[in-house]
């Protein structure tokens, strides 16, 4: 039987900095994850997916994790830090999966890799550029580089994320008898578009939703998967692997304020973001500049809410169109993240729960 002092001295120890964007919570995984194979980061996630993902659901599902918890498994060598493109790579990491992009594990690691020293974790750490007190890095995400300022002493970061675009603008989904039960409407209106991932964005009174709007959402979701792989909908330019509908974003414009929005995301499968949802804020960004209500390039921010940040002022993200490329609108985030600890997980052999269960009740 081992004790748990042996435990603690076994190399399989995983640590971790816990944090918290907006009560979205980050666990940062700094040691004790195994080297992951593969030349380009998303070979490495393909890797993590089938040979490591054990560990995932380890730190993510009950008892260690929860129902709500979001991992950051950094990455140190990428083909673009090898290039000189990125200074580290990340994957992240959820309930159910890998994503592709995370705007409130972005605002977290941006302020915990600045503040860090440890160059086994982060080799290039020592590379960042600090200009008039804001440190600059570029973190290498599956969907592309994401540049993050960390101003000194100060929790709000500040992202420009990998370009963003608008796939489908209203897509008219039929509502089957059997969804109706949750949603009021015969036919819904439904914007598909990127931020990193992709989501489904419908409006709350759109969707007539009766009275359990995680319901709704599961229901758009899947009812967009059917219309997206009939119409070729989900698409990416370069990359096979970021082809899939991440989450559904139930927006409200009548909470938020004169110059905001409500948002809550559902996404890996019904997990609800406490945060606005950073990825989903660059993909809002993009639909608003394409439906003509907000510029690029002029400086204008738009505040993006959750059920959480509206509670407390402060919390809430803000997004802003920054550029027009090729390849789609370069979107600005700000958002504040907050430490909230860090934890040793140990696991032992005979557990049978050791890599982490979904609660379920039988039928
Ligand atoms: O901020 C974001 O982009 C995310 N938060 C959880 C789900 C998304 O990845």
């Amino acid at each position: 039987m081992d004790t748990f002092n042996s435990l603690l001295s076994r190399q399989n120890v995983i640590m971790t900095v816990e944090m918290h964007t907006s009560g979205e919570p980050t666990r940062i995984v700094i040691s004790g994850y195994p080297p992951l194979l593969g030349t380009t980061l998303l070979e490495k996630r393909r890797y993590a997916k089938e040979h490591h993902d054990n560990i995932r659901r380890r730190l993510m599902l009950e008892p260690r994790g929860h129902a709500g918890m979001y991992g950051a498994i950094l990455v140190q060598e990428t083909e673009l830090t090898r290039s000189g493109e990125a200074d580290i790579g990340v994957l992240f990491c959820h309930n159910e999966g890998y994503s592709t992009m995370c705007g409130h594990a972005t605002i977290a690691l941006g302020r915990f890799l600045v503040d860090t020293r440890d160059l086994e974790m982060f080799p290039r750490r020592d590379t960042l550029r600090t200009v008039n007190g804001t440190t600059e890095l570029r973190i290498h995400a599956p969907c592309g580089v994401i540049r993050v300022s960390v101003p000194f002493n100060s929790n709000e970061v500040t992202f420009l994320g990998a370009p963003s675009f608008v796939s489908k603008r209203g897509l008219l989904v039929d509502i089957p008898l059997n969804e109706r039960g949750c949603i009021s409407r015969e036919q819904v209106t439904v914007d598909v578009a990127y931020g990193g991932a992709f989501y489904a964005l419908v409006s709350v009174q759109q969707l007539g939703v009766k009275d359990n709007i995680a319901e709704a959402a599961a229901a758009i979701e899947r009812l967009v998967n059917l219309k997206a792989t009939q119409e070729e909908i989900i698409k990416h330019p370069t990359e096979r692997d970021l082809e899939f509908l991440y989450g559904v974003i139930v927006t409200d414009k009548t909470q938020g304020g004169p110059r905001g929005e409500l948002g809550l995301c559902f996404f890996a499968g019904g997990q609800v973001d406490r945060s606005p949802t950073g990825s989903g804020v660059m993909a809002r960004v993009a639909l608003a500049v394409e439906e003509g209500w907000l510029g690029i390039g002029t400086d204008e921010w738009w505040r993006y809410e959750s059920v959480v940040s509206l509670q407390k002022d402060t919390l809430g993200f803000q997004g802003s169109a920054m550029e027009l490329r090729e390849e789609g609108i370069v979107v600005k985030v700000k958002g504040k993240a907050n430490y909230t600890g860090a934890s040793a997980f140990v696991c032992e052999e005979q557990d049978p729960l050791k890599d982490g269960f979904v609660l379920s009740f039988p039928e």
